[in-house]
């Protein structure tokens, strides 16, 4: 395993160009879920080496600003087809890192290289406006420039991906960047660095540092040379970044929490319903923020679709992700499969029934059974908060009204479905749901050309689309007088 991963799984900070170990030489160990084994070890750093990644950043951005936009995108479409020559090695060193399978880590790899190629697309299309002027002898121009220093930090759930739908826009804007990875899985970010060092990203461009999140993050919160950070994660976190940052007004994009509903409407087409519900729920064993949270589902169609859903959660294949034909990996660490524990308990307490599983597997550690509960009540944990784990719980409804009502009876905002074969019905319900994402009749509906993100507490600004580059861009006014005007 080692052996073939070895050239991407740099165990070591990326700062200005060189591959440094922390001040302290302290180091942090990186474990395999699925084993409990120590993969290797990562820098454990604090706010010194983040500071030098800072300074490098802004060095860098001297000279990576003044690059055309086209050649800017000529280098993001070298990194497409980095990673995607590399698209297996990439994926088993993601999966041995996070748990997921290797057809997941596959689809996330490649999902990458898609928002990386978007983004060297969108690069070139960053224009500014001339505006009508009021004044005869004036002219007013409108320019689109990179922001500066962007911060990223991202999580372990998709370290891949989440860290492609920020480094793109950012990079192809003419940003450079310090990344701070998720502790539990970095080498798929340290990747990043090693891929954009054999394509030519020039030194300090993309600089990632790996250590403590609470020193990492207030020295980049209070840094006035990071004018931007740009954050997936838990909505507490996201809250504290926003305050902390605050202190010197930079540009926040967040991508927080979700309480997904999945409804399903009495006329909906059972067969696609069940299908949509198993990829919106189990997707990375249901450690995704736009995984279905709460599954709604009319009385008329209930018992069906709950049998149908257990039938094919059952079917479901668990295992460690490097195995050929797994399609649930364990969960990314003890704590969550005991949070997950926490969620069938409550539920049983108040009521509720495990039609399926509902405990740890046969296979010790943090893998858990896929589980499909029923008699869901709006008194259970899963009401309110982000289960994070294969646990599918259904309630059951009556009317139209109710379904949207407690679907947007909770703080976040991210995505939402539901399913319906009535047209009518399909525009007022998409209305009527306050989610940033609708997926109607569909249950998988992230792309790079479509911009994701949520409203309330799921988070503010959008990744991907042409909107995702946005946020990496200020906006200037330049009103030209004299010169014979
Ligand atoms: N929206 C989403 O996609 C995600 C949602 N979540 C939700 O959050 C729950 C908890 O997951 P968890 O991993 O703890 O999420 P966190 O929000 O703690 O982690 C996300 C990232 O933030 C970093 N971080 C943590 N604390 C700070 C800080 N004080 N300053 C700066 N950065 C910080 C983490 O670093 P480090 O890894 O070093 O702690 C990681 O890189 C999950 O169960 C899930 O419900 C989690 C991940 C993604
Ligand atoms: O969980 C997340 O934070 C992002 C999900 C990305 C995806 O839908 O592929």
């Amino acid at each position: 395993m080692l052996q073939k991963t070895s050239h991407f799984m740099k165990q070591a900070n990326l700062i200005n160009g060189e591959w440094v170990q922390a001040d302290t030489g302290a180091t942090i160990d990186v474990i395999n879920p699925a084993t409990g084994l120590k993969i290797g070890t990562v820098p454990k750093s604090g706010a010194a080496e983040t500071r030098r990644a800072i300074e490098a950043a802004d060095k860098a951005f001297l000279t990576w600003r003044k690059t055309s936009a086209l050649e800017r995108s000529k280098l993001l479409r070298k990194l497409h087809d980095a990673i995607m020559d590399n698209q297996d090695v990439l994926a088993e060193l993601l999966t041995t890192e996070q748990g997921k399978s290797l057809f997941e880590a596959r689809g996330e790899v490649g999902m990458s290289a898609a928002y990386v190629l978007w983004f060297a697309e969108e690069g070139r299309r960053t224009y500014g406006d001339v505006v009508p002027s009021p004044w005869a002898d004036r002219r007013i121009i409108v320019t689109k420039e990179p922001v500066g220093v962007i911060a990223a930090i991202t999580p372990w759930n998709f370290p891949s991906s989440m860290l492609a739908r920020k480094l793109g826009p950012a990079l192809a804007a003419g940003c450079t960047s310090v990344v701070k990875p998720a502790t539990q899985t970095p080498y798929s970010a340290l990747a990043w660095g090693v891929l954009a060092e054999e394509v030519g990203i020039p030194k300090g461009v993309i600089n990632i540092v790996t250590g403590s999140p609470g020193e990492i993050g207030d020295e980049i919160c209070a840094n006035p040379l990071v004018k931007k950070i740009t954050f997936t994660g838990s909505t507490p976190v996201g809250k504290m970044l926003i305050q902390k940052s605050a202190t010197t007004v930079k540009k926040v994009s967040m991508e927080l929490g979700g309480n997904a509903p999945f409804i399903v409407f009495d006329d909906a087409d059972l067969d696609r319903a069940v299908e949509g519900a198993m990829v919106a729920k189990f997707r990375n064993s249901g450690q995704t923020c736009v995984c279905t949270n709460r599954f709604f589902v009319q009385a008329g169609i209930h018992d069906k679709f709950v049998e149908r859903l257990a039938e094919a959660t059952e079917k479901l294949k668990v295992g460690s992700g490097l195995e050929e034909g797994t399609q649930q990996g364990p969960l990314i660490d003890e704590k969550a499969a005991q949070k997950t524990e926490e969620f069938v308990a409550d539920a049983k307490a108040k009521g509720a029934t495990v039609v399926t599983g509902g405990k740890r597997h046969a296979l010790g550690g943090s893998f858990f059974e896929p589980t499909v509960i029923s008699g869901a009540k709006p008194d259970m944990m899963f009401m309110k908060e982000e289960i994070f784990g294969p646990v599918a719980p259904v309630f059951e409804f009556k009317s139209e009204e109710e379904a949207v009502r407690l679907a947007n009876d909770t703080e976040f905002g991210l995505a939402c479905y539901f399913y319906t074969g009535d047209l009518g019905r399909a525009f007022r319900v998409m209305e009527g749901l306050k989610y940033g994402m609708v997926g109607v009749n569909e249950g998988l509906i992230t792309t790079p050309e479509a911009p994701f993100g949520g409203v309330k507490e799921s988070g503010l600004g959008k990744e991907g689309g042409h909107q995702g580059i946005e946020d990496y861009l200020d906006t200037k006014y330049v009103c030209l007088g004299g010169l014979g005007l």
